[in-house]
């Protein structure tokens, strides 16, 4: 990593999905030892603590046009893209704990802004590029891609006012086992980049993260890594609320991080949906957190 100074930001946000509990996973993540792990590789950190997030009233949720708490979803995100914008501003490195992935929303909309061509790497089961048209469930943790790309509720796309954040060629999905008919659709029309489970089981993962840096290294000036905890199999990291069986392996996704490092292509990141209610003994926290050693560049010689 070329930027040594990390700025960390705890996003508490639950109300993307219906299963409470993630809105603890950024003290989770700090419990496992992120600011230990990242200090102890020399970087410069500091911690922004936790974005606001509003919670509706008891009985007050909720679903209107499919989509789920939109009015607390779309202020906690943006004041979050606010604070990753200023974080960029100063030169800091965005390093963002979730929380579930709707704040995907939010980050890309701070980040997206201070480049030209960013590229996302989306680490997940799932597409998340569902709109309230073809979500199965109403849920904006299933959305935010497609919110990057311009499509969804305008407090979603419009968030610090530009449109659309991301362009599809500057996607790569990796990992998806899980994706609903609307996201088959939009990958095929957009010609969005995905590495399904088949492709990494066919070509291993070692080549699958050459392609996709040979990909983006090309096409972009900065490139978010977006790692949604439910692209590991939940045998690996079990505390996330939508798991998905046959997924990345713990090993497969530490080589994915580590062959990233080498590259110093990442400018920013994030790391969601770990859920400690859900988990066995935090250690979906402690996966993610060695993750990030691996990603800002821990070695073993
Ligand atoms: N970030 C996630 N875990 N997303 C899961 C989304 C599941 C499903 N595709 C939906 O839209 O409801
Ligand atoms: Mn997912
Ligand atoms: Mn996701």
């Amino acid at each position: 990593m070329n930027n040594k100074r990390v700025s960390i930001i705890g996003v508490p946000m639950d109300l993307g999905q219906n299963r409470r509990g993630v809105d603890m996973g950024p003290s989770a993540i700090r419990y496992a030892g992120v600011l230990e792990t990242l200090e102890a590789l020399n970087f410069q950190i500091e911690d922004l603590g936790d974005i606001k997030i509003s919670r509706p009233s008891r009985g007050a949720e909720q679903l209107q046009d499919n989509l789920r708490n939109l009015s607390q979803v779309a202020e906690g995100n943006e004041l979050l893209a606010k604070q990753v914008d200023e974080t960029i501003t100063a030169g800091r490195f965005p390093l963002v704990l979730g929380g579930d992935h709707s704040i995907a929303i939010g980050s890309l909309a701070g980040i997206a802004k201070h480049y030209e061509n960013l590229g996302v790497i989306w680490y997940d089961a799932h597409g998340d590029l569902n709109t309230a048209d073809t979500s199965p469930s109403g849920n904006i943790h299933g959305m935010p891609l497609a919110v990057n790309l311009g499509l969804g509720h305008e407090r979603l796309t419009n968030i610090l006012g530009y449109q659309p954040k991301i362009k599809p060629e500057n996607i790569v999905i990796i990992g998806a086992r899980s994706l609903d008919e609307g996201e088959k659709e939009l990958i095929r029309e957009k010609g969005i980049k995905v590495y399904t489970m088949h492709e990494v089981d066919r070509i291993g993962m070692s080549a699958v993260i050459s392609e996709v840096i040979d990909y983006l290294k090309e096409r972009t000036d900065g490139v978010h890594l977006s790692l949604d905890l439910d692209g590991l199999d939940p045998g690996d990291a079990p505390g996330v609320g939508t798991p998905v069986i046959g997924g990345l392996s713990y090993r497969e996704s530490h080589l994915a991080m580590e062959m990233l490092a080498e590259t110093d292509m990442i400018t920013s990141a994030e790391f969601v949906e770990v859920n400690p209610i859900l988990d066995e003994k935090n250690k979906t926290a402690v996966i993610a957190v060695g993750l990030m050693g691996s990603l800002f560049g821990e070695k073993l010689k």
